[in-house]
């Protein structure tokens, strides 16, 4: 596959105990045709490195480089994660000559590959146009079981990611194009955001929001002292649908968290509210797969939001086995 590179082992290092006390002693690496289907419970790393569609979006290009910086950054940290539990770095998609569309392409096809190995897949970006070929992994894999399953989009995000691809497709309009797909398909389009900033989103985006029945949480009230209620909507929103599939946008922390990314949110949401509803939306057993995008080192002030992904990270691998 031309847009894809193998895993680097040179960039997981760290404190040496030999005893399997830290992560980047914990991971394999293995390219993608060396996955086989595991006998324990296994998830698998696989970067998105591409930020075309944040250059598309004219938004402050470097997310190209996010996934090494992430899965550095976790390779430092301790491991408990139990014996039977394999953890896997698969190496990235890549973008080739500006053509994203063959990067979202390949990741759908990877994503289906990695689902079909019973892996779990988390992808690491990257912008958030990766969201279509993440979501179109999940959708072709569980189409081809035709079993009809639907599929729940939860976005962490200051951003709908709904503007229409008119001129382009790019990290902004990753939603947008599934909605229509969808509606074209006559699949209901099951779309949740939390976070949503009014000050970084227009009119017209709520207006599209309304019109495809979105649901959303606004940045002011996804807090942790609305937690009661928002676990409410979360549970209501999952009962819905089959299968959930979780994208977290870096760029929905305050950026007194998370520095390193295209758009910052200087009034945006918490980590502890993040990692409270993915408990909720864990514990639901319907999550699939899910990502972290919009990683941009170039941006980043003393490592802080590599180390915010990572600690997401460690806590959702932690989590979900
Ligand atoms: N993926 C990010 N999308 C945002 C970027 C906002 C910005 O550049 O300020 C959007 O298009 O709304
Ligand atoms: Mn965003
Ligand atoms: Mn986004």
């Amino acid at each position: 596959m031309k847009q894809y590179i193998n895993p680097n082992a040179a960039i997981w290092h760290g404190r040496v105990s030999n005893k399997y006390l830290y992560l980047h002693e914990k991971v394999r690496c293995a390219p993608l045709s060396e996955i086989s289907e595991p006998a324990k419970k296994s998830i698998a790393l696989l970067g998105y490195a591409c930020d075309e569609g944040v250059k598309r979006n004219q938004g402050r290009v470097g997310a190209v480089k996010g996934p090494e910086a992430i899965k550095n950054s976790l390779g430092k940290f301790p491991n408990h994660l139990a014996n039977t539990v394999l953890l896997h770095d698969v190496g990235a998609i890549v973008c080739e000559d500006g053509d994203m569309e063959a990067a979202q392409e390949a990741l759908s096809k990877a994503v289906s590959t990695l689902l079909e190995k019973k892996q779990f897949p988390i992808i690491l970006g990257g912008g958030h146009d990766m969201a279509y070929g993440h979501y179109h992994g999940i959708k072709n894999y569980l189409d081809s079981k035709k079993e009809e399953q639907t599929i729940g989009i939860i976005n962490f995000d200051a951003h709908f990611d709904l503007r229409q691809n008119t001129h382009n497709n790019n990290s902004g309009t990753p939603f947008y194009q599934i909605a229509i797909e969808s509606k074209r398909e006559n699949n209901i389009f099951n779309y949740l955001c939390l976070g949503i900033r009014k000050d970084a989103n227009d009119r017209t985006l709520f207006q599209t929001a309304k019109e495809l029945d979105v649901k959303y949480v606004l940045s002011d009230t996804f807090q942790i002292q609305y937690l009661d209620e928002i676990n409410t909507w979360i549970d209501a929103f999952i009962k819905n649908v089959d299968k959930v599939y979780v994208t977290i946008d870096l760029d929905g922390f305050s950026s007194a968290y998370a520095p390193g990314v295209s758009a910052p949110s200087p009034m945006g949401f918490t980590p502890q509210i993040v990692v409270e509803c993915l408990k909720t939306i864990i514990g639901s057993g319907k999550l699939i797969s899910m990502d972290i995008a919009e990683m941009n080192p170039k941006f980043d002030i003393d490592g802080q939001t590599t180390k915010l992904a990572a600690s997401l990270l460690h806590h959702i691998i932690h989590t979900i086995y």
